[in-house]
């Protein structure tokens, strides 16, 4: 990263635009005055036509809280210390005037640090005027041969402007002539040698802007804002040497077009710039007083020098101001010199000081919170609300950032290096003040009646003139253009005969007086021709007039339409935006319900899918049951075969037991069968009664041995268990032994 880029404050987006209408930022200039004598090092560098570059000076050059050690600031311009007066005046406030004189306002404020250069760039110095004399002296030289006689146009004190008509004006004129009224200094006074220098200027700027077919009046004012409280410096006082009245401090108020203005403050109108800074310079002298008095200085307080630009259509015919407060244009630029920003500590300022330092900087602190403030709103779309009225001097020009107009600012910087530290500050703010963009005053409205009125009506004058001087007309007016006439003829030769016989005086006297003759003739001629053609260009105006009169009404109407379409389009716009939302609406609605569906048929198909699996299964336990109970059923009817062929079988064997024992009895010599074995049948116990554990496990009941020989030492249930198992084996029907009853 080089040294350049190092130090460079990044650069924020380009601010919002104003909705609906084109804005622009505010004009941020720098100027960089010389270093003092006094001064040793330097810590500013001005490294291109719109950046300057600070060094932090010998205590600096370690970096405190991140910060480099050189900081790259850029504005619309930068001017360094070669640059004139004039050259300043040209681009930063000759704009501000053309503006002025279009019917438009513009605020012009110059800022920094005390002892920077602001009273330098506003007012000057002698032979070295600034932007202050130099406005004015443009204005006048642009508006001089279209100004109203003074007090045809006469301020009503709530910031509004009347008209009065000729005879009025010239009524007041000889009243404040006559009554002890203050009288404004005229333009014909000699200027005080002190400013003398200042207003004299070579460059004769002029405006292109001016409305030939219109008056012109200027109004200045001139308030000094002191500790948040706002003092006329115009104020007209019979002042007390002895015991000097306190100067009344004037409230702000607001006009019906919501436009600020200073209450009662004195409006004084002027004729010519000279006249215009000698009430300035008034105004500066009251203040010089008011400051020794006070024991103030200058630069503690903030002045605005306000420059009111009254213009009127001039009526039909060219002749005189049309009498209509409505048809009264306006305009003001504010020229002010910000009071010097510094921190109370520096000065070592006590008691009176200490307050003042505070309340400026308050002020210069409301200032710079409306400009964020103002800068967020725009950039961030936010709403917040502006605190213009936390300070005098913001309320004042609350409307400028409103939208009233251009905002231009010059940012004095004092190259010394004890100033750094409130430099920065200073650079910082003006660099975000850029930032802010002020919505671009609307054009003025188009008056109905003819342009190049004022110079038909001077030319009719001129003719009339010499209507008169031809048909005899009042001498006093003609008798210089008869004279004139006369004049120009050839001179006629001596008429003087002293000869009876002389035949060329006579001669040359007739050709002479034939020679004035014709010359008078071609006069006359010329002048029926020049009539005729005035007639017909008359005529040719007065078509022209009524072409333009249709054109103005074609443009007006076009006007309304397109208003109407404008508040049809707006209209429709609107409808638009509705409609959408409804869209939108709409599409949220299928969108949700085609989630809900999709969420719905997912739940279906778990939930069939689910009823599957349980049928499979309840199919799969009923198989199983069926089989179950199948096998059972099986199992029991073999079980009732079984018994049931038992029984038959016990009742087989005891009957062929019985054949036996019958057979055996009746054959003789056969041994005697064994004992019977008796056997004590478990069934002999009762059936409630729990054998006990010593006498063991419950016997099986005896039965008769089928194969006696072993029956020795086993029970008859071990001989039908084995019997039973024999039969088993054979694949003879079993009888389970707890089946087996005797
Ligand atoms: N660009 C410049 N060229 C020459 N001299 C200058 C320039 N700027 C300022 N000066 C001189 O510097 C001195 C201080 O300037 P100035 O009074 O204009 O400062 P300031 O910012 O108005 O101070 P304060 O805040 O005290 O009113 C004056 O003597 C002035 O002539």
């Amino acid at each position: 990263m080089n040294r350049q880029q190092k130090g460079r404050t990044p650069r924020r987006p380009p601010p919002k635009k104003f909705p609906g209408s084109q804005s622009d930022p505010v004009g941020v200039y720098c100027r960089v005055r010389p270093l003092g004598q006094d001064d040793k090092e330097c810590c500013i560098e001005v490294i291109s036509s719109s950046t300057i570059q600070l060094h932090a000076p010998e205590g600096f050059k370690t970096n405190r809280n991140g910060e480099y050690k050189e900081t790259q600031y850029s504005f619309k311009k930068v001017f360094g210390v070669s640059i004139s007066q004039t050259d300043l005046f040209e681009h930063v406030a000759k704009p501000l005037v053309d503006d002025l004189i279009s019917g438009k306002n513009g605020l012009l404020f110059t800022y920094g640090v005390t002892g920077s250069g602001k009273t330098f760039t506003m007012t000057g110095s002698p032979g070295e005027g600034g932007l202050l004399p130099r406005s004015l002296y443009m204005i006048f030289n642009s508006i001089s041969p279209y100004q109203a006689k003074r007090y045809v146009f006469k301020t009503d004190d709530k910031n509004g402007m009347e008209v009065q008509s000729e005879v009025e004006a010239l009524l007041e004129r000889q009243r404040r002539d006559h009554v002890s009224i203050p009288k404004t200094p005229s333009s014909r006074q000699k200027l005080d040698p002190e400013i003398a220098d200042m207003i004299k200027t070579e460059d004769a700027y002029q405006t292109e802007g001016v409305d030939e077919d219109s008056s012109y009046c200027v109004f200045v004012s001139y308030v000094e804002i002191y500790n948040n409280y706002i003092y006329d410096l115009l104020e007209e006082t019979q002042d007390d040497v002895i015991k000097p009245k306190a100067p009344q401090s004037r409230s702000l108020r607001e006009d019906q077009n919501h436009n600020m203005y200073v209450a009662g403050c004195m409006e004084v109108e002027v004729k010519s710039a000279e006249e215009a800074f000698q009430v300035f310079w008034r105004g500066q002298k009251k203040r010089k007083v008011a400051n020794t008095r006070l024991n103030r200085e200058s630069s503690r307080s903030h002045s605005v020098f306000i420059i009111k630009l009254a213009q009127a259509p001039l009526d039909a015919e060219g002749d005189n101001v049309l009498q209509d407060k409505n048809q009264v244009t306006v305009s003001q630029l504010c020229l002010v010199d910000l009071a010097g920003s510094e921190r109370t500590g520096r000065t070592g300022a006590e008691g009176t000081r200490v307050r003042e330092a505070g309340n400026i900087n308050q002020s210069l602190l409301t200032l710079r919170t409306c400009i964020e403030i103002l800068r967020e709103n725009q950039m961030c779309g936010t709403s917040k609300m502006v605190p213009y009225r936390d300070s005098k001097i913001t309320h004042l020009f609350k409307n400028y950032f409103d939208g009233e107009g251009k905002v231009r600012m010059v940012v004095c910087v004092n190259p010394n290096a004890d100033d750094y530290e409130e430099t920065l500050l200073v650079m910082r703010f003006a660099e975000m003040t850029q930032e802010v963009e002020v919505a671009r005053p609307v054009e003025r409205p188009i008056c109905g009646f003819t342009p190049g009125r004022r110079h038909r009506n001077q030319a009719f004058k001129e003719e009339l003139t010499r209507k008169l001087v031809e048909r005899g007309g009042p001498i006093d007016t003609d008798f210089h253009v008869l004279t004139n006439l006369v004049q120009s003829l050839p001179p006629l030769p001596s008429s003087e005969v002293t000869d009876p016989h002389d035949d060329i005086t006579l001669p040359r006297l007739i050709e002479a007086l034939e020679n004035r003759q014709r010359i008078r003739q071609t006069i006359v001629d010329e002048y029926n021709r020049k009539d005729s053609n005035m007639v017909s260009t008359e005529n040719i105006l007065q078509e022209q007039n009524v072409k333009l009169l249709e054109k103005d009404q074609l443009i007006q109407s076009g006007k309304m339409e397109i208003e109407r379409l404008e508040k049809k389009i707006k209209t429709q716009e609107y409808k638009i935006d509705v409609l959408q939302k409804t869209t939108k609406n709409y599409e949220d609605d299928k969108r949700s319900m085609q989630q809900e569906l999709e969420t719905r048929e997912q739940r279906l198909h778990r939930e069939l899918s689910e009823k599957r699996r349980m049928e499979q299964r309840m199919q799969g336990m009923v198989t199983d049951t069926q089989h179950k109970w199948e096998k059972e059923c099986d199992r029991r009817v073999n079980a009732m075969q079984l018994t049931m062929q038992n029984k038959l079988w016990v009742k087989d064997e005891k009957l062929k037991q019985l054949k036996a024992i019958v057979t055996e009895s009746k054959t003789p010599g056969r041994p005697d069968p064994p004992p019977r074995q008796t056997h004590t049948a478990p069934q002999s116990q009762p059936r409630w009664q729990r054998p006990s554990r010593e006498e063991g496990p419950p016997k099986r009941s005896a039965s008769p041995s089928p194969l006696p020989t072993e029956s020795c030492n086993k029970t008859v249930s071990d001989v039908y268990f084995e019997a039973y198992m024999e039969r088993f084996k054979s694949g003879q029907n079993v009888m389970p032994h707890s089946e087996i009853s005797l």
